[in-house]
């Protein structure tokens, strides 16, 4: 049947609130969805598995402990009808240095066909986030999904000082 979009950036968003707040970073959820079944493979949210992880990371590293394979051999073992619901746009520079989430997915290329966002990332950290053109570039659809942008910020900022 037709997919719901929002209950599953729903689903991510709730995800957030298991992300213990910082002021270095912001806390999202993510889902990795098989959309030829509606099947949620991955869930993820930041910091969620040990080492700074982000929330998409976080449900590659759990594909990749799955299957037994490196993160960046998962396109060998995942099918190619997937969907990653972020409910921020995945990181195109990350202050830390590590690998920024668009990296991540590009090299999936062949399997995450389409990324679901529910908000931009905000100029905090990162001036300009350059991910959207980047995906679209490799032929990934990015996709917004409305109507959760109020609760999906407040909760991502949460760990930062009130200006
Ligand atoms: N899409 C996304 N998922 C996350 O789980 C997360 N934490 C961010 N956050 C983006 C922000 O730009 C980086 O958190 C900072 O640039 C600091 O970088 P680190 O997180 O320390 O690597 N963005
Ligand atoms: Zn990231």
């Amino acid at each position: 049947g037709a997919t719901d979009h929002k209950a599953l950036m729903q689903q991510a968003l709730d995800l957030t609130k298991q992300s213990p707040p910082k002021p270095t970073n912001f806390r999202v959820g993510a889902l990795v969805v098989d959309y030829s079944s509606n099947e949620v493979l991955a869930t993820g949210y930041t910091l969620e598995l040990p080492g700074n992880t982000h929330a998409e990371q976080c449900c590659f590293m759990k594909l990749a402990e799955k299957h037994r394979v490196p993160e960046e051999s998962l396109s060998e073992v995942l099918p190619s009808t997937l969907a990653l619901y972020t409910t921020m746009e995945p990181c195109s520079f990350r202050l830390s240095g590590n690998l920024p989430c668009v990296q991540r997915v590009l090299r999936l290329a062949s399997c995450i066909k389409k990324v679901y966002v529910g908000v931009q990332e905000p100029n905090k950290f990162v001036s300009d986030n350059t991910g959207e053109k980047s995906l679209a570039d490799a032929g990934i659809e990015v996709i917004h999904v409305g109507g959760l942008e109020k609760e999906i910020l407040e909760v991502a900022t949460e760990g930062h000082e009130k200006a």
